[in-house]
C-alpha cells in the first residue's frame, strides 16, 4: 500500500471489550500494537459516559506509551476528556460541524460514508478522513445500509481526495484485494479482537498490506 501522508496509519484497530474473546481487551490492544497496528479506535456502545471515560483513559495510557493515535467513537465528551487525536462519527451521531464548534474538539474527525451521494454534503468540509462503511456486511455491526464491495470502493476512490478507511468483514483472505481497490487504511474488529493470537493476526494483516501477500516463514 502507498502510505497516504494525510492518514499514515494503514492498519487500524477498532476495539470494544465485548468483541474481545480470548484475552483482556487492554492486552489485545497492546499485542495488536506490537503486531503492527498503527491507530486504534475505542468503540463502546453499552456503557455510561463515566465508564467510557474510564476505559478510554486506560487505553490512552497504552496508545501514548507506543505513540499511537487514539480515536474515540461517537462521544465528544469522552474524546475531549481524554484529549484523543480524533473522533469517529456516523450519520446518526453528533455532526462534524457541531464537533468543530466545540472549543476542545479533537483535531481529526472521521465520518462514516455509507453512500456516494454523501460526498456532496456540506459536512464534508469538516471531515479529515472517511470510514467507507461497510465494505462487506458483518455480524459485528448489523445496522448498516448496504455493502460497498471492491467495485464500490474502486468507483469511490477517484471521487474524493479524503483518506479512505475501509471497514466491515475484512480479514486475511480479502485484505489484499481491498488495498488494491484503493483503501488508504484498513479497519478491523473481529479479525484481531476475536483472534487467539492478536499479535500474530496483526502481523499477518500488516504483512499483506505491505507486501500484498503473506509469507509464513517471516513471521
Ligand atoms: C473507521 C470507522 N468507520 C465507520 C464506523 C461506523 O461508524 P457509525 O456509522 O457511527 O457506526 P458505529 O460504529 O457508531 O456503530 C466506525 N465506527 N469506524
Ligand atoms: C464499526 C463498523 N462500522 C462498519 S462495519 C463495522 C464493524 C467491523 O467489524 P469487523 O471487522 O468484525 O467486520
Ligand atoms: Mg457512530
Amino acid at each position: 500500500m502507498k502510505i497516504n501522508p494525510v492518514f499514515p496509519y494503514p492498519l487500524y484497530l477498532v476495539i470494544s471489550e465485548k468483541d474481545c474473546i480470548h484475552h483482556h481487551w487492554l492486552d489485545i490492544a497492546e499485542q495488536a500494537i506490537l503486531g503492527g497496528v498503527d491507530i486504534i479506535q475505542l468503540r463502546e456502545k453499552d456503557c455510561t459516559t463515566k465508564e467510557y471515560i474510564a476505559k478510554a483513559t486506560e487505553l490512552k495510557k497504552i496508545t501514548d506509551h507506543y505513540s499511537i493515535p487514539l480515536i474515540i467513537n461517537d462521544s465528544l465528551e469522552v474524546a475531549t476528556t481524554v484529549n484523543s487525536w480524533g473522533i469517529h462519527v456516523g450519520r446518526t451521531d453528533i455532526s462534524p460541524s457541531e464537533i468543530i464548534n466545540h472549543p476542545d474538539s479533537p483535531k481529526n474527525i472521521g465520518w462514516s460514508l455509507e453512500v456516494i451521494e454523501q460526498l456532496n454534503e456540506n459536512e464534508m468540509q469538516f471531515v479529515h478522513h472517511l470510514g467507507v462503511s461497510p465494505i462487506f456486511s458483518t455480524p459485528t455491526k448489523t445496522n448498516t445500509i448496504s455493502e460497498w464491495g471492491y467495485e464500490g470502493l474502486q468507483n469511490l476512490k477517484p471521487e474524493t481526495s479524503k483518506p479512505l478507511i475501509t471497514i466491515g468483514g475484512i480479514n486475511e483472505n480479502n485484505i489484499a484485494k481491498i488495498v488494491q481497490a484503493g483503501a488508504d487504511s484498513v479497519a478491523i474488529v473481529s479479525a484481531i479482537c476475536g483472534s487467539s493470537n492478536p499479535k500474530r493476526s496483526a502481523q499477518i494483516l500488516k504483512q499483506i498490506i505491505n507486501h500484498n501477500e503473506y509469507n509464513p516463514k517471516t513471521i
